[in-house]
């Protein structure tokens, strides 16, 4: 069971966003200070992209020791490197190109045009490999300080999909087929993998997000709702604004800024 389960809801996506932004980048300095490093593992979409975005601009950039951030993904959209629909395009051109990590220490899902060409299991079984090449002792995963989150309308994280066989997947690393949300083939951590983290963030703006918000804080099960499946071993965030929070119960809410 999660230490801490909170739901913060901020006024709007502009304000959320610059928010995450500023919990992020504190984040990661004090698992440095912590650890030595700091380990974050990345998602796609809108809101995930606005929120690199303002940790770019943030006046606080040059605070973390960008070296020494590992960084993953939660998922992939299973396209050809540097297509700008892939989530690490995104992330690069909003942030981590900006920053000056150590190449060797980011490590995205394999492109359909890399070493296992257009065969998204055996990009997934390279990319557990992966995981389990950097973890410790006898773990399949490394430690993670944090996954971020965003949230679909029908409730998926990550490319984990109501109902879809990922949903059920006890293995850390799953091929994705006919994901309702384009493109349809991607890469996923599984919520058995995401559940790993010491905090795991779930980020969502506007009204679309509100019935499924609703639906996995109220405890819907994590196949019909995964985002109500994820439970960080340290800690839990709902970072909402208010549209995306509206069919919370108000004693849901943890602070409403
Ligand atoms: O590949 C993706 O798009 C993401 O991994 C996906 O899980 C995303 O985070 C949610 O669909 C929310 O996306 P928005 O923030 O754009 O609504």
């Amino acid at each position: 069971m999660s230490a801490e389960h909170a739901v913060i809801v901020h006024a709007d996506a502009d304000l959320l966003a610059e928010a995450v932004a500023a919990r992020l980048t504190v984040k990661l300095i004090d698992a440095q200070s912590a650890r030595g490093s700091a380990s974050v593992v990345l998602t796609g979409g809108r809101v995930a992209a606005a929120v690199y975005r303002a940790v770019a601009a943030s006046p606080a950039l040059g605070a973390v020791d960008w070296s020494r951030v590992d960084v993953w993904w939660g998922d992939e959209r299973f396209l050809p490197a540097g297509h700008p629909d892939r989530n690490e395009t995104q992330a690069r051109q909003a942030l981590l190109d900006l920053v000056p990590l150590d190449p060797a220490r980011v490590r995205p899902m394999a492109p359909s045009d890399g070493p296992d060409g257009d065969d998204p299991e055996a990009a997934a079984a390279r990319y557990a490999a992966q995981l389990a090449r950097v973890a410790e002792g006898s773990a399949d995963l490394p430690y993670f300080d944090l996954v971020l989150l965003g949230v679909g309308e029908d409730g998926h994280v990550a490319s984990v999909f109501p109902e879809q066989p990922a949903a059920y997947e006890t293995r850390p690393v799953a091929a994705v087929r006919g994901a309702p949300k384009p493109p349809p083939v991607r890469i996923t951590l599984t919520l058995p993998a995401i559940n790993t983290a010491d905090e795991v963030w779930l980020i969502a703006t506007g009204p679309g997000k509100a019935a499924a918000i609703g639906m996995a804080v109220s405890g819907a099960g994590a196949v019909q709702v995964p985002a109500g499946g994820v439970e960080g071993v340290g800690r839990t965030l709902w970072l909402l604004d208010r549209a995306a929070a509206a069919q919370l119960p108000a004693k849901a809410v943890s602070l409403r800024s």
